[in-house]
């Protein structure tokens, strides 16, 4: 293992320097695309300035014969539109597919001044993310790379779960790390067949109180991962995500989904669909009475300890420290959202 000193050196001599800190920029939603579908591909430019982040998937979902057209789609992409201030990601190929190599190598020659982050799949240790980082600071030196590409793990493995502490810290590239729903419930055999998203199946019933009937509840079948994957996130000071739901058409379900992982810690979702861009931009905006809520809390409390008591609740450092979060979280989506900035100052003067 490398000395704590060498933490933040660059890996190639002329790559650039490591970031100390991730920076913070709205990510609520990752919106991902396949580059090489020219139909998806018209529709970038429009959808560009309504997300967060857009993400030019090269791996799962695109075709085998499929991938280099993919990845040139994302290269002329890159290279013909202005993004503006959303981010520009990309999803490679695994690290053992015949793929990954040509697809860091061209992407980071190319289009490596465009691309803020790059998402590795299928992560299982440190050791995964060593390679990436190296690998990366070789060839942004080669192409003269001002900033370095940040990295974003999925957790898809019961390896990577079992890794996710030192996963999140490998790196100062870590910017992230997302759930990996369908490829995990297949590598930790469960027995679903879903992206992401609860089961019927997974319950609790109600004690039985003589003949009446015993309700039941569905429980969630990734509260575990998504809350290790949260602490391990929070502990390396990077960012934690919900994955994917496919059933595109369970608008509600998605919904509640993204809401749980939201309330749990995570700071965005994948968009599948255009149809989920707005569910994410919802789920992941506090509600204008929960910032109005923080702020009250935040100015009754003054330096932030002691108690008051707020509308009949206790409020003290740690209820305090709560309300921050929920209002920092505010005023930064709100530097990019106007109409978000809108509705918390209308909520406040309520
Ligand atoms: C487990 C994992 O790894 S998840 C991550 C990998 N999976 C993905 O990236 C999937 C990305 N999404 C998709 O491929 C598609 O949305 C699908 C296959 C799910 C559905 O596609 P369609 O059947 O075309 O959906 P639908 O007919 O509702 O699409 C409506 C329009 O939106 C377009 N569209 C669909 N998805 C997207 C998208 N993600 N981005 C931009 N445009 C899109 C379609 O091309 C279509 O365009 P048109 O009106 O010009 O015909
Ligand atoms: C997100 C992803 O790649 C998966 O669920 O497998
Ligand atoms: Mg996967």
């Amino acid at each position: 293992m490398r000395s704590p000193k060498d933490f933040f050196r660059p890996l190639a001599v002329g790559a650039p320097t490591p970031v100390r800190e991730v920076p913070f920029r709205p990510s609520r939603m990752i919106h991902f695309f396949d580059p090489g579908n020219e139909k998806m591909a018209a529709k970038i430019p429009a959808i560009a300035p309504t997300v967060d982040v857009l993400l030019g998937n090269l791996e799962d979902a695109v075709a085998a014969d499929r991938k280099e057209a993919a990845r040139a789609g994302l290269v002329a992409i890159a290279k013909a539109t202005d993004f503006g201030n959303t981010q520009l990601w990309t999803r490679v190929n695994s690290l053992d597919s015949p793929w990954v190599l040509d697809d860091l190598i061209t992407l980071v020659t190319e289009i490596g001044d465009k691309l803020d982050v790059i998402m590795v799949p299928k992560v299982e240790g440190a050791e995964d993310i060593h390679y990436v980082d190296r690998l990366l600071a070789q060839l942004e030196a080669k192409a003269g790379t001002e900033r370095p590409i940040l990295v974003h793990a999925i957790l898809e493995t019961p390896t990577g779960v079992a890794n996710v502490e030192e996963i999140a810290g490998a790196s100062p590239r870590m910017q992230g790390i997302s759930l990996g729903p369908a490829d995990l419930a297949a590598s930790r055999r469960m027995k679903t067949t879903r992206v992401g998203g609860g089961h019927p199946g997974y319950l609790v019933r109600e004690d039985p109180q003589g003949d009446a009937p015993r309700a039941t509840y569905q429980q969630d079948l990734w509260h575990y991962t998504i809350a290790r994957m949260v602490d391990a996130c929070a502990a390396h000071g990077i960012l934690p995500y919900y994955g994917p739901f496919g059933d595109i058409k369970d608008t509600v379900a998605c919904e509640d989904q993204f809401r749980n992982a939201f309330l749990l810690g995570c700071v965005g979702a994948w968009s599948l669909h255009p149809v989920q861009i707005a569910i994410a931009k919802k789920v992941f905006s506090p509600a204008p009475a929960d910032v109005a809520w923080a702020r009250k809390v935040i100015a009754a409390m003054g330096d932030g300890t002691g108690a008051v008591m707020i509308d009949g609740k206790m409020q003290d450092d740690a209820t305090y420290k709560q309300c921050q979060v929920v209002a920092r979280l505010a005023d930064e989506l709100a530097a990019r959202d106007p109409e978000l900035a809108e509705a918390y100052a209308a909520a406040e003067k309520e």
